[in-house]
């Protein structure tokens, strides 16, 4: 396969110092730490077997190491690593190209995985069972199927939705693994790490303070960090304080909890015009124009891990931490249907 190939896009990194942050090998990943722990045992199982590993699937918010997992993997197995996403792959071919283009026990890491058009997840289904390919050679009566055999390989798929997964996708994978968010002594360890990497000065609280505002996601942390050298570079003489990093941090609209804009615009619509719900999630869309998509996928993970909202069969409420911090009073009377939250 050619680097032109569509179908192997270039790993989605913004910015630079991202790869030179990515940890490389399964013991310099933080956190995660029993994903990893498993990890470790399936891999030299493979490795003392000479098989593919088992397929995985990564699930859980962005930004959370899916892909720097999967790429660990192919490293450590000592095996190639391929590369392509759910919406990439628009016709059975395409995904058939890459599986034939396979070496023995390669990754095949299949990010958006959810996105996946039904006629290509259908050629995975028999790749995924028996490493084959179910090839239809003509049209109408004289239609007739030829299998291809496969390499043995491994398919890594990534999703922030795994709720969109068909089911039999789902069931075809041996290892599923969901993703947690970073308590902050680890994101303190991630930050220290890239602290170090960059080469910049650092006080432990002020690795601290963006640990604290990183919203649970290594990959925050690592742009927060990276604001944050700015704004000591250039005004604090390059070191990285507790002061430095709160000012900085203010100044981007990053609060005490880790909410930066998008999460307080939906907490105080929901405060203010709907009296802390419930509301349902279409018109949370429509007044904050933003996709539905990006408020399951992205905003609301993290509000509900913090307990600062709820999900109801009604819709989503604003929970009492909430109103605590937006500094707002939460209405005495319940509103019909918030019995759910307010004990009713
Ligand atoms: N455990 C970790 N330790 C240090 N850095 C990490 C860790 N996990 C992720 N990162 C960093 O966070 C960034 C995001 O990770 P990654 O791209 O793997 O997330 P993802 O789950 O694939 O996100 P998305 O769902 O958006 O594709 C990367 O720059 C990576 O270097
Ligand atoms: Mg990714």
């Amino acid at each position: 396969m050619t680097p032109s190939d569509p179908t192997l896009r270039p790993d989605p990194l913004p910015e630079d110092a991202d790869r030179a942050l990515r940890p490389q090998l399964l013991d310099e990943f933080i956190g995660q730490a029993e994903a990893r722990a498993n990890m470790k045992v399936f891999i030299e199982s493979a490795k003392m077997r000479g098989e593919a590993m088992d397929h995985t699937l990564f699930h859980g918010p962005p930004g959370l190491g899916k892909t720097t997992l999967a790429q660990i993997m192919a490293r450590e197995l000592g095996v190639g690593f391929r590369m392509t996403s759910g919406p990439v792959l628009a016709k059975a071919g395409d995904l058939a190209a890459i599986l034939t283009n396979l070496e023995p026990r390669d990754v095949l890491f299949i990010d958006e995985i959810h996105r996946l058009n039904p006629a290509v997840e259908e050629v995975l289904y028999p790749a995924m069972e028996d490493f084959a390919l179910d090839l239809v050679i003509g049209e109408g009566p004289a239609a007739r199927t030829v299998r291809i055999d496969l390499q043995p390989f491994t398919l890594v798929g990534a999703t922030t939705r795994l709720g969109l997964l068909t089911t039999p996708l789902r069931d075809r994978f041996g290892i599923p693994t969901r993703l947690q968010f970073y308590t902050e002594d680890e994101l303190n360890e991630i930050v220290t790490r890239g602290a170090r990497l960059l080469g910049v000065a650092a006080d432990p609280e002020g690795c601290r303070e963006i640990a604290r505002r990183a919203r649970g996601t290594p990959r925050i942390a690592g742009r927060l960090l990276r604001r944050v050298v700015d704004f000591a570079l250039v005004e604090h003489g390059g070191r990285i304080t507790r002061e430095v990093a709160d000012k900085a941090l203010t100044r981007l609209g990053v609060d005490h909890l880790g909410l930066d804009g998008a999460d307080r615009r939906y907490l105080m619509l929901m405060a203010e015009h709907y009296g802390g719900g419930p509301v349902g999630v279409e018109t949370l869309s429509a007044a904050l124009s933003e996709s539905r998509d990006a408020i399951e996928e992205v905003i609301e993970p993290y509000l509900l891990q913090q307990g600062l909202i709820a999900r109801t069969p009604r819709g989503r409420m604003l929970a009492p931490r909430a109103w605590r911090h937006l500094g707002l009073e939460a209405p005495k009377v319940p509103g019909p249907g918030q019995g759910d939250l307010f004990g009713k």
